[in-house]
């Protein structure tokens, strides 16, 4: 059946903020403190969303979680009223404040894993929500992470939920950020790509300056939940040099679409041998691996930490061409700026660049490839998903109106001891809901909360 991929974007939430809470991710930690604009962070992802909406791209938009989470707090035997809490949080634990605080549910390519309905054996899509044990404020993100995608993903006839693996260090789990898929068309089978960054009991080289946040038994475990065939899944494990340069999920050193892969040369742990094994699998499935494989005396691991090259989005447009989606960072860079020069008069795969202002998310680690959820989508599917969540003239309008009403154009850490903070959030977030048709995903909107 002919499908398509569509690319859901995390609205940037309220509380967008510098928090410094991510060790390994190098601009999480260097940009720690900095000011925050999150009206700015919003428009900015919003501005992606309307600019590939319209050029013919299927894209949708899935709402940012309720921050500060007073269930969060609650579970740290906070309690009171909640701005009794929130005051008490910022006196008595200022970092766990922070972590309830963070918007970074934005980043929805850690939201899940999805594997299409082309390669599930009850011919459904399959969703497990990312358990993101690593760090303590993403590991709060799955319950409303769940909710919010149900609420979009309704029909039990075209979607499978599973849940979250358990948030235990042997199952570390960031979803899609780890995971890319391979095929000759959307609707056909194809090849599953899951990479990890060390294993708990295979052994094996791991990184050991910064922390590997998926590992191969977590990949493995979701291959199985899904009912992939292993004739059609490969496993590869992320060299653990790059994760010590700060290359803390594998989209931030490759991405893959369709028949084509764009990645580091130091990418992969055994580099020969994955690519090799992804050409063999998806051979039978009708399609020819094209790797572009970028050689470090072009472009540094430094360079594609710093431009984040590789958290570009590959798209095909609707004729067909394929077009790289990259943040403005690389056209800073004059060593990726001119790699990407080269790679559009080389007249290879990719066909077209397109250059987007993500600063503010950027600053926070997350560049365009973070903050989209690729789910391919059959018609049949396409027409199960809850319409008001795709991105047109008039939804475009409305949340810009919605952002522009609601948001501050100021965030720094001592304000989120600010109550208020909450309030705000919360009206916001219940306008929301009704613009996108959710019904009640958020614990302030569910009786007894
Ligand atoms: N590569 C992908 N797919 N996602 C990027 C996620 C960035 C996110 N940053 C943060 O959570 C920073 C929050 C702070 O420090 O305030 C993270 O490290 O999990």
């Amino acid at each position: 059946m002919s499908a398509r991929e569509a690319n859901f974007d995390g609205l940037v939430g309220l509380t967008h903020n510098y928090a410094g809470l991510s060790f390994g991710n190098v601009a999480s930690q260097n940009n720690a403190a900095s000011v925050a604009n999150p009206r700015a962070a919003a428009k900015q992802g919003l501005r992606k969303m309307k600019a590939l909406a319209d050029m013919g791209f299927l894209q949708g938009v899935l709402a940012p979680q309720e921050r500060p989470s007073m269930r969060f707090l609650r579970s740290q035997g906070f309690h009171g009223s909640d701005h009794e809490m929130i005051l008490r949080a910022a006196k008595e634990a200022p970092a766990i404040l922070a972590a309830a605080s963070s918007a970074s549910s934005m980043w929805v390519a850690n939201a899940a894993t999805v594997s299409p309905s082309a390669d599930t054996p009850d011919g459904r899509v399959h969703f497990t929500p990312a358990s993101l044990s690593s760090k303590l404020h993403r590991a709060i993100e799955a319950p409303t992470t769940t909710r919010v995608l149900q609420a979009v993903f309704r029909s039990d006839q075209h979607f499978a939920f599973h849940p979250p693996l358990l948030g235990t260090p042997a199952l570390g789990d960031e979803g899609a950020a780890n995971h890319t898929r391979f095929c000759a068309d959307y609707g056909q089978r194809g090849v599953e790509f899951f990479v990890y960054g060390r294993s708990e009991y295979a052994g094996g080289p791991a990184p050991v300056k910064y922390p590997a946040r998926q590992t191969l038994e977590a990949s493995a475990a979701i291959a199985r939940v899904h009912g992939l065939a292993a004739d059609t899944v490969v496993l590869a494990q992320q060299h653990p040099d790059v994760i010590d340069a700060g290359v803390f999920h594998n989209d931030v050193i490759a991405v893959g679409n369709r028949d084509i892969l764009f990645c580091h040369e130091h990418a992969f742990l055994d580099q020969p041998g994955v690519l090799a094994e992804i050409r063999r699998k998806l051979s039978p499935l009708g399609a020819e691996l094209k790797v572009i494989e970028v050689p470090a005396s072009a472009v540094s691991v430094r360079d594609a930490v710093t431009s984040y090259l590789f958290n570009s989005q590959l798209l095909t447009r609707p004729d067909g061409k394929t077009v790289l989606v990259v943040p403005q960072e690389c056209r800073d860079n004059p060593h990726v700026s001119a790699y990407l020069d080269q790679l559009m008069a080389s007249r290879g795969p990719i066909d077209d660049v397109l250059v987007f202002e993500l600063r503010e998310s950027m600053r926070n680690g997350g560049g365009p490839a973070c903050l989209r959820l690729r789910v391919v989508l059959n018609e049949a599917e396409q027409a199960a998903v809850n319409p008001q969540v795709w991105i047109n003239d008039q939804s475009f309008t409305l949340l810009d109106d919605w952002i522009g009403r609601h948001y501050r154009d100021r965030l720094v850490d001592s304000d989120l001891a600010d109550p208020k903070l909450l309030d705000e959030c919360r009206t916001a977030l219940d306008e929301l809901t009704r613009i996108l048709n959710l019904g009640s995903v958020y614990d302030f909107q569910q009786a007894g909360a």
